[in-house]
């Protein structure tokens, strides 16, 4: 594996506050991923995973620590930049596919191209690939109503994928679906990091799919251990 430095976090610290109700969560969370690591993240539910994927994602601020990516301060970043920097280097996996309704698997897997200036043609050319890539080459023009969960996810990886993301960040890809297409979605996963050198960082409660990552680690009172 590569071993490259893509990201790291130190002394990584998020209270939520709400008037006088605060609600520590990380506590100063240390973390190092290579450039094509693949990180499980486990822990119990509330122990804040969600919230470390949005800090490391530039989705949240943090209360106090830094995330470096090579060198830089994600959260010293104006807003503008930020919002370059999820659509250039990052792609994004949840729990519900988040694709858009009136539009068809090819258009939903062009969005970040779209966004980032792409032109139609190259968009959807790439975004073809991808989808030919996750093994959806006959399902271009399929609306996400009429498509099975597993199909959506593998979608929504596309998208993902389809700026070429040095990482991805995933949050409980497949806690929607049923084992087998889980473990599918894991091996497409896996399959994808060997073959193009995408990092993930995914968020699951499911240890036998966290065992199939590099390495991983888990949320215990906001700190990070490193789990078997
Ligand atoms: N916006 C918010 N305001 C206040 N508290 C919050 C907010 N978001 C999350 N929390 C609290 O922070 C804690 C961690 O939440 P988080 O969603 O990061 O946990 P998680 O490990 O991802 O949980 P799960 O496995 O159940 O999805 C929880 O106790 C939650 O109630």
């Amino acid at each position: 594996m590569n071993k490259t430095l893509l990201l790291s976090c130190q002394g990584l610290t998020k209270t939520y506050r709400e008037g006088k109700l605060e609600t520590p969560v990380l506590r100063g969370v240390d973390l190092a991923l290579s450039a094509a690591e693949m990180l499980a993240v486990v822990g119990s539910s509330g122990s804040g995973k969600s919230t470390l994927l949005h800090l490391l994602g530039a989705l949240d601020t943090p209360s106090s620590g830094q995330v470096l990516f090579g060198a830089q301060d994600i959260h010293q970043w104006s807003g503008r930049e930020q919002a370059l920097f999820r659509n250039r280097e990052l792609g994004f996996v949840y729990q519900f596919h988040h694709l858009l309704g009136e539009f068809t698997a090819l258009e939903n897997a062009a969005m970040p191209l779209l966004i980032a200036g792409e032109a139609v043609k190259v968009a959807s050319a790439k975004a073809a690939a991808m989808l030919e890539r996750v093994g959806l080459g006959h399902r271009l023009e399929h609306k996400p109503s009429e498509l099975s969960g597993g199909e959506r996810q593998r979608v929504a990886i596309a998208r993902a994928l389809v700026n070429a993301p040095k990482l991805v960040l995933a949050d409980e890809p497949t806690g929607n679906l049923d084992h087998k297409s889980a473990d599918s979605i894991y091996a497409l996963m896996c399959e994808l990091n060997a073959d193009l050198g995408t990092a993930f960082i995914v968020v699951t409660h499911d240890r036998a799919l966290a065992a199939r990552l590099h390495r991983r680690i888990s949320l215990v009172d906001g700190l990070v251990v490193e789990a078997q």
